[in-house]
This record gives C-alpha cells, structure tokens and sequence, in this order.
C-alpha cells in the first residue's frame, strides 16, 4: 500500500521510509505546507492540520507534528520548536541552559492520519540536553538530545539506532500497528 506524507521536513521522511517500508508501505512525501496553529497541544495542531488538508489531498495521508520539550524551561520550546529552531537555534537552547543543572527533556510526536477519519497516534522519548552540539546526522535538535541510558546524541546515530528508540519510531511503531490490524494487509 501506499499513503502520502505530508510534510516539508526530509528529516522526517527518511525516518518513516526507512521504518515502513521494510514492513511493505511505501511513503510518498508531499511538500504541500498547511497551517499550524498556535495551540497548547500537538495533538490540536495535528487535528487542525487534517481538516484543512483533507480535502486537498488525492488519498489517505498521515501529517506529524512534534516537539522538545525542556523540564527546567518549563517546556519551552514546545509546540514553538518549529519556530525556535529557526530563531534562536541550537545555539539560543544552549546559552539558555547554560549554569542549569537540570537538563531533563523529552520529546514527543503527534502522527495524524486521515482515511475518512482522523487516527492518532503518540510517541515519546525522555533525555537530556547536551552541554555543546555533537554529531551530524538527523536533523533540527538531534545534536544536543541525548536520549536516557545513551551517551551519544541522536545526531550520533545511524537514522535506525534512532528509529529504534525515538518518539517518531514509537509513533511509527503505533501507526503500523493499526494499519497492520485494520487493513489485514
Ligand atoms: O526527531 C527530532 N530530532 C530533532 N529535532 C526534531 C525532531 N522532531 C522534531 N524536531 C524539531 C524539528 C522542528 O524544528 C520542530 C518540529 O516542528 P514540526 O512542525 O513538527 O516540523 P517541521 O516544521 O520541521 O516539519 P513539518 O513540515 O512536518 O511541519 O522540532
Ligand atoms: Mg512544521
């Protein structure tokens, strides 16, 4: 089967190829740019995001949104990480989280996935933040997220190391199991 993500992040698009093809679903990206609302969950910009999209689309689709969320930021950035990211940067976290102690974070993904209704499902991963950047590989906040019982950050690893225990593989991993259970594929 095949079912249209959409989504203008190739980050993420490597990331779900690389854990639903080898399981038989072919993902093909679509780089149509939707509204995110300004909302206190992900879960609402997801919703949000399918209703206006779904009648634009040529077929069932799934949309993710996502987010890293700081314990002594008091979960800043957030459902903004999108925005941060791109104001104040890798960079703008770390002088922020400079002489604090608690580096505590997690990060959390909202998959949406449309086929007439709209079907959530969640992921998280809890971590630290970094005191510098490390590592090259992934994308946005991956160099200074080291995930629980790891030393390396995810930019530190292979994109199925990651996979294997990120909040988008879990997602994934509850996405695919419902496919796999409602389309008897
Ligand atoms: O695994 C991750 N590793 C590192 N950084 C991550 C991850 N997952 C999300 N992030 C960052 C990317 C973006 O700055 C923000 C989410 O924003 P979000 O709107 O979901 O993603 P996006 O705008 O990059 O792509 P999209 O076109 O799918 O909305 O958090
Ligand atoms: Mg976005």
């Amino acid at each position: 089967m095949k079912i249209f993500f959409v989504t203008s992040n190739i980050g993420k698009v490597k990331e779900a190829k690389a854990f639903l093809e080898p399981l038989g679903i072919e993902i093909e990206p679509l780089k149509i740019s939707y509204p995110e609302i300004q909302a206190d969950s992900l879960e609402d910009v997801v919703k949000f995001g399918i209703e206006w999209l779904k009648d634009r689309i040529p077929g069932y689709f799934f949309i993710e949104d996502s987010g890293l969320f700081i314990e002594a930021l008091n979960g800043f950035p957030g459902v903004y990480s999108a925005y941060v990211y791109k104001t104040i940067g890798l960079d703008g976290i770390l002088k922020l989280m400079e002489n604090v102690e608690n580096r505590k974070a997690y990060f959390r993904s909202v998959i949406g996935y449309y086929n007439g209704n709209v079907h959530i499902f969640t992921g998280t991963v809890q971590g630290k933040i970094s005191y510098d950047k490390r590592g090259t590989h992934g994308f946005g906040y991956d160099p200074i997220f080291v995930p629980d019982g790891y030393e390396k950050t995810f930019a530190e690893m292979t994109t199925e190391e990651k996979n294997a225990i990120s909040h988008r593989g879990k997602a994934l991993k509850e996405f695919h199991r419902w496919l796999k259970e409602n389309l008897k594929y």
